[in-house]
């Protein structure tokens, strides 16, 4: 098919010569085939789910419990899905996730979860242990990653916050078990505690938070604005504490011994990787990509979102833990630049080799060490990504 002849709109193509970008990926659209992952503990049923959608699941080899499927293959009315075994992730997303290496009993810190697939795998690898910050600027779409939480009961290690994630700076909850004054909660019966995490909350509770906020307020230990805790988990460590020490701020000196173990700053971008992203603008119009793409204020904003991203990401890092940046934008401005751009100003951060990259097929980025999924030479969604670590002083 020749490219002239796609069915893109001239502001599309032009953004993509701009940015010396192959118009020709959006040609493999049709190829790129459908990822799923299937839950760990289900790996045996691989078989039955095949059979229940009429279709072979093909194993990635690179990646555990990926397994990929033509793209018109429709995965959400079957059994597997609604039951929560199966859930759809493109594999440059796992590979931006294993990249984190998660270990058992990480606090890990997902600065824009929603709507939360990647975010299910890092707890789907953490398993019962550890703890997971989730948060993401808009609330309807945190809403709809914490029904999926839900939907594939992962949300017993997690807690969501709607925030700014440039500016975010609570800290892990590993820490906050321990600050507790003794004796806080018999001598002032009026600090409330978080209880069980409920999404209906009866009369007389919203009545006592109301005279709680009230109090606290005046206390000057809740923020006046800020993040919205929207959902935690049983085991994320939240129930039991009071609002000020699951809103305790971490400062930049304790960030480097009691930072996040691990920081995944999968930020905001122009989405011109991901073909599906792309293709949904025939369907919504595309005058709104022009509006929502292309609009050059928006894209030089982006980048400066990006970098202020990834610069408050890292400030909440520990020394030693790991930092990922990705986006699904091919541009060298969202990828190359911002990360060139932070390590600049940024001397204890190290960019790392990806190990578990050896075997994946994607290409180096433009600068040593990161890497790029695109279409034409992964068969996935396009994905930048680049690890950091940061250094002690
Ligand atoms: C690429 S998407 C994240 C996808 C997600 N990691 C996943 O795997 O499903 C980028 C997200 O960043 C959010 N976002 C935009 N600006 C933000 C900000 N300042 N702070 C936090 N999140 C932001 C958007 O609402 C959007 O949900």
């Amino acid at each position: 098919m020749d490219v002239e002849a796609l069915p893109l709109p001239d502001a599309f193509v032009n953004f993509l010569k701009e940015n010396g970008l192959d118009p020709s990926i959006y040609i493999s659209g049709d190829s790129v085939p459908r990822y799923i992952r299937v839950k760990p503990g289900f790996e045996g049923h691989v078989e039955e789910i095949a059979d229940e959608i009429k279709c072979k699941l093909h194993r990635v080899s690179w990646l555990p419990n990926f397994y990929y499927l033509p793209p018109e293959v429709r995965i959400a009315s079957s059994k597997a899905y609604k039951e929560g075994k199966i859930y759809g992730i493109d594999a440059a997303s796992g590979a931006a996730v294993t990249a984190l290496g998660i270990h058992p009993g990480d606090h890990v810190l997902d600065l824009c979860a929603a709507p939360g697939a990647k975010l299910c795998m890092i707890l789907e690898l953490l398993g019962n242990s550890g703890s997971v910050t989730g948060l993401d600027i808009a609330k309807h779409r945190l809403a709809a990653c914490r029904t999926l939480l839900q939907k594939y009961s992962l949300g017993d290690h997690c807690r969501l916050f709607v925030a700014d994630g440039s500016k975010f700076s609570l800290t892990p909850i590993r820490n906050l078990s321990n600050s507790r004054i003794d004796g806080e909660y018999n001598s002032d019966k009026r600090i409330e505690v978080y209880q069980g995490w409920t999404s209906r909350i009866p009369y007389k509770e919203r009545k006592r938070a109301i005279k709680a906020k009230e109090y606290n307020a005046s206390q000057l230990d809740s923020p006046a604005e800020g993040p919205e805790l929207i959902y935690y988990g049983r085991h994320s460590g939240v129930v039991g504490l009071s609002k000020r020490e699951v809103y305790q701020v971490l400062n930049q000196s304790d960030a480097i011994k009691y930072g996040y173990d691990k920081v995944l700053v999968d930020a905001e971008c122009t989405h011109d990787g991901s073909i599906k992203h792309i293709q949904k603008f025939e369907q919504w119009g595309w005058t709104t990509l022009e509006r929502r793409v292309l609009d050059a204020d928006r894209t030089n904003d982006l980048s400066i979102l990006q970098l202020q991203l990834l610069t408050n990401g890292f400030k909440l890092l520990k020394v030693g833990g790991s930092l990922v940046y990705s986006t699904c934008s091919l541009t060298v401005a969202q990828n190359e630049d911002v990360v060139q751009h932070f390590l600049s100003q940024n001397p204890t951060a190290d960019l790392l080799d990806i190990d578990a990259a050896s075997n994946w097929p994607c290409k180096l980025g433009g600068i040593p060490k990161t890497l790029r999924f695109d279409p034409l030479t992964s068969s996935t969604s396009g994905l930048f990504i680049a690890k950091f670590t940061k250094q002690g002083i």
